[in-house]
C-alpha cells in the first residue's frame, strides 16, 4: 500500500476517534456486543495497554525514501502485514455487513477472515472479494460434524484459501452485557451460512434463512448443558452461536487430523486461539499450517495473558520446533492492535502478521465500506510512518533489536 493519497477525514484521524464516532451510530445492544470483554474486561483492556510496555529504538541516517510495507500471505501480496479478523454478525453494524468489509479488503489489498457466523453467506462474501483476492473462513467445528463438513466443502468450492479453527471457545465466555441485554440477532438478520430447515432434516433448498427460533432453543440448550450428571448430547435444533459455536469436546488428537483430511490440499488449516508455548508445540507436532496467538479479543477467558505478552514464548516454541525438524509455520497475533506502532511491536516480538477485529467493526458502523477502508488506511499509514521513523525499509527486517521493554519502575531492558 503506497502512502495514502486520499484526503484525511478530519473528524477521524485515529482509531480511538473512530471508536467514538462508531459508538454514536450503533444501538446499545450492538455496541455492547461488539465492545465488551468477558467478566470485568481486564484481559480486553490489557490486550491494549500491554503494548505500552514496549518502546521502539529508532535507527537513524538510513535511507528510508522507499519503504515496502507489503508481505505475502496465502500466496497473495498483502499491502501490509495485517488482516481483518473474523468477527460475527457484521450486519448489526451496517446494512451492507460483510459485503462492505469484503469490498474494502479488496480495495485495500488486505486479507479477510470471515466468521462462520456471518450475516452474509460465504459465497456472497467471496464474490465481493473476487477470484484473486484471498479469504480465510473461521470455523467453529460443531459436535455434529456433517454441518461443518458441508461448510468446509462450500468454502473450498468458493475459493477460500484457509480454514481458521477457533480453539478458545470450548465453552462461551461470560459476557455480562450480552446476558443483561438478552442479546439476540434482530429479525431482519440471519446467520447466513446455515440452513435451518436442512439442519432439522427437512431439507429445503433455501440458501439464507432466519435463525429466529420458534421456541427458545438457546434457553433449552443452556438448561441441558447445566445438567452435569446426564450424558451430554450434541446441540440440536436451529444453529445459533450460543448453542453451536462452543464445543467442549474438541481435542488435538481427533479433530485436527479430521479437519486436515477434509481441508487439504486445497485449503490450509490454521488454529486460532493459541496462548502458550506448550500448545504452540502441539500445533507444530500436529502439522497445522499456521497459528494465531489470540484470546478472542478478551471475550473468553478473562484473566488470560495479553496476547502481546503471550507472543514471545509462542514464537520461541515454534522456532525450537522448526530447529527440531518440524516445518516452519507462521505465527500471527491479534488483540488490542489500535496503532501502527502496535503492528511494528508485534512483528518485532516474533509475529509474522497481525489481525484486527473491533477497529474494523467501528469503521463499518461509522461509514460502511468507506469506514472500513478508513480504519485500514489509518493503521497502514501509521505503520508506514513508524517504519520510516524507526529506520526500517522492509517488513522482514523488523526484529527485536528495535524494541526495549519497560518494567513498572521505568527500568528499560533490551530484548
Ligand atoms: C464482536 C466480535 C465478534 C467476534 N466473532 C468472532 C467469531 O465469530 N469467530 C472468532 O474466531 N473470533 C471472533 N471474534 C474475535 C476476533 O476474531 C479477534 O480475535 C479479536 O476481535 C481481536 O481483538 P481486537 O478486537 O482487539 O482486535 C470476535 C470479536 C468481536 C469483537
Ligand atoms: C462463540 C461466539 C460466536 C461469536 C463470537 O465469536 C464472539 O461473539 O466473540
Amino acid at each position: 500500500m503506497s502512502e495514502s493519497k486520499t484526503p484525511h477525514d478530519l473528524n477521524c484521524l485515529t482509531i480511538s476517534e473512530l471508536e467514538h464516532l462508531a459508538a454514536e451510530r450503533m444501538d446499545k445492544q450492538t455496541r455492547d456486543y461488539y465492545n465488551e470483554g468477558a467478566d470485568s474486561g481486564s484481559t480486553l483492556s490489557e490486550n491494549i495497554s500491554a503494548y505500552q510496555k514496549y518502546r521502539i529504538r529508532p535507527r537513524v541516517l538510513r535511507d528510508v525514501s522507499a519503504i515496502d510495507t507489503s508481505i505475502t500471505i496465502f500466496g497473495h501480496r498483502n499491502s501490509i502485514p495485517l488482516g481483518v479478523a473474523p468477527t460475527a454478525m457484521q450486519g448489526l453494524a451496517h446494512g451492507d455487513g460483510e459485503l462492505a468489509t469484503a469490498r474494502a479488503c479488496k480495495n485495500m489489498d488486505v486479507v479477510m477472515g470471515l466468521s462462520s457466523f456471518s450475516t452474509t453467506s460465504l459465497e456472497n462474501v467471496k464474490g465481493a472479494l473476487g477470484d484473486r483476492h484471498p479469504g480465510a473462513l473461521q470455523l467453529y467445528l460443531f459436535e455434529e460434524r456433517e454441518q461443518s463438513r458441508k461448510l468446509i466443502q462450500r468454502a473450498k468450492k468458493a475459493g477460500y484459501k484457509a480454514v481458521m479453527l477457533t480453539v478458545d471457545t470450548p465453552v462461551l465466555g461470560r459476557r455480562n452485557l450480552e446476558i443483561r441485554n438478552q442479546f439476540k440477532l434482530p429479525k431482519h438478520l440471519k446467520v447466513a451460512n446455515f440452513n435451518q430447515d436442512e439442519n432439522r432434516g427437512q431439507g429445503t433448498k433455501t440458501e439464507e434463512r432466519t435463525t429466529e427460533p420458534k421456541t427458545d432453543p438457546e434457553a433449552n440448550e443452556f438448561r441441558k448443558r447445566s445438567q452435569t450428571n446426564t450424558k451430554r448430547q450434541p446441540p440440536s435444533g436451529p444453529i445459533t452461536f450460543h448453542t453451536h459455536a462452543p464445543n467442549p469436546t474438541l481435542c488435538w488428537e481427533r479433530d485436527i487430523a479430521w479437519l486436515q483430511s477434509v481441508c487439504h490440499p486445497e485449503m490450509e488449516v490454521w488454529v486460532k486461539g493459541i496462548a502458550t508455548s506448550e500448545d504452540a508445540q502441539l500445533a507444530c507436532q500436529h502439522g497445522v499450517d499456521g497459528i494465531i496467538v489470540s484470546n478472542h479479543g478478551g471475550r473468553q477467558l478473562n484473566g488470560a495473558l495479553a496476547t502481546i505478552d503471550a507472543l514471545p514464548d509462542v514464537a520461541a516454541a515454534v522456532q525450537s520446533q522448526t530447529q527440531a525438524g518440524k516445518k516452519k509455520i507462521p505465527v500471527h497475533v491479534d488483540g488490542g492492535i489500535r496503532h501502527g506502532t502496535d503492528i511494528f511491536k508485534a512483528l518485532a516480538l516474533g509475529a509474522d502478521f497481525v489481525w484486527v477485529g473491533r477497529p474494523v467493526l467501528w469503521g463499518l458502523a461509522y461509514k460502511g465500506q468507506e469506514g472500513v477502508e478508513l480504519a485500514l488506511r489509518l493503521l497502514a499509514d501509521e505503520f508506514r510512518l513508524c517504519m520510516a521513523l524507526a529506520g526500517v525499509t522492509c517488513v522482514e527486517d523488523i526484529g527485536k533489536e528495535y524494541l526495549v521493554k519497560m518494567d513498572h519502575g521505568g527500568f528499560v531492558s533490551r530484548l
